[in-house]
């Protein structure tokens, strides 16, 4: 077909989560729309956050590492949508890209891959956690103290197999992103959400688009999710108000139901030794201002240091 027939090209990063997700998204928008394959054109961009890999990405300085790039193209009109995980993305974009919308969510729990243990409280006795999440950290801390972590990097299928090669003794994914690979048979336990709350967006693929690209959002109305977006404007709204570092753990998650949001957040120090929560409920429309109004009753009872750690190198 003619290059004049693409209607669409959809930025993505190259890991086979992103091109799941990004390919996930190319579907739904030829069935909506009902449009022949060559409508929609996936464009693959290496970003600055694929090639760190020796360190946590908390520690690489800067947001957006998932992002920027794809920003960059977008801005250039080389792509007109981009497919990313919520989890990902930073609080701000740049002026003139701007999320338009989200799939509808998968499930936003924690999987634990172990070839021991088929619990947390079934680790042995300082036993090793690999992991690159703050959060899980922290959360896995606070549940097991004699827990050591350490720094796991890498796509989906190369921390299974490190978990599997017996480095660690277990590691923590999201199990979305088990399901969308296929590789939910993998997760020992699925973690229960009131212990191990999901980091805000878990779940959730959003895109991006130009703010006034009036055929990409006429494009995208029968495939987006309304009530995946009250959950995320909700979780991002409590993340803004916090503004932690990057190095900061924090656990958000909201749900609706009968036009009603509920929203819980948790911000923990780094060991898991102390954790400050709050809860919010309330109609739909009010989503942001209950995820940020949790944040400042949070930020109201938290030790200063939690949100700035006096060791964190300044970027
Ligand atoms: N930071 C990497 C990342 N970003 C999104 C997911 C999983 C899929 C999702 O949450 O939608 C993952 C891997 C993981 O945390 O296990």
């Amino acid at each position: 077909m003619a290059t004049s027939d693409i209607r669409l090209r959809i930025g993505t990063r190259g890991s086979p989560l992103a091109l799941w997700q990004a390919r996930e998204v190319r579907s739904r928008l030829l069935t909506a729309n009902d449009w022949p394959e060559a409508a929609v054109e996936l464009v693959v961009i290496k970003t600055t956050g694929d090639m760190i890999q020796d360190r946590a990405l908390s520690q690489a300085g800067g947001k957006g590492l998932f992002t920027k790039e794809l920003d960059a193209a977008m801005l250039a009109g080389d792509i007109d949508l981009a497919v990313h995980s919520a989890k990902d993305l930073p609080t701000f974009f740049p002026e003139g890209i701007a999320i338009v919308g989200y799939l509808p969510r998968e499930d936003v729990r924690d999987a634990l891959i172990s070839p021991r243990a088929r619990s947390l409280a079934d680790l042995p006795q300082g036993a090793v956690v690999g992991t690159a999440s703050l959060r899980r950290q922290a959360l896995v801390k606070r549940l097991r103290p004699d827990i050591r972590t350490t720094l796991l990097r890498g796509n989906v299928e190369t921390r299974l197999r490190k978990a599997n090669e017996g480095e660690i003794d277990a590691t923590l994914l999201a199990l979305a992103g088990l399901k969308r690979l296929g590789l939910a048979d993998r997760a020992a336990a699925v973690l229960d959400i009131d212990d191990f709350p999901p980091a805000v967006g878990q779940g959730a693929i959003a895109i991006t688009a130009r703010p006034h690209d009036e055929a990409a959002a006429a494009a995208l109305a029968g495939v987006v999710c309304a009530a995946t977006a009250v959950t995320l404007a909700a979780e991002r709204a409590f993340l803004t108000v916090l503004d932690g570092s990057c190095r900061t753990p924090i656990a958000g998650h909201a749900t609706v139901a009968d036009g009603r949001v509920s929203f819980r957040g948790l911000l923990l120090r780094e060991d898991g030794s102390e954790g400050y929560e709050a809860a919010r409920e309330g109609a739909e429309a009010d989503a942001a201002s209950l995820g940020a109004e949790a944040a400042r009753d949070i930020l109201a009872r938290a030790p200063n240091d939690i949100l700035a750690p006096k060791d964190a190198s300044a970027h």
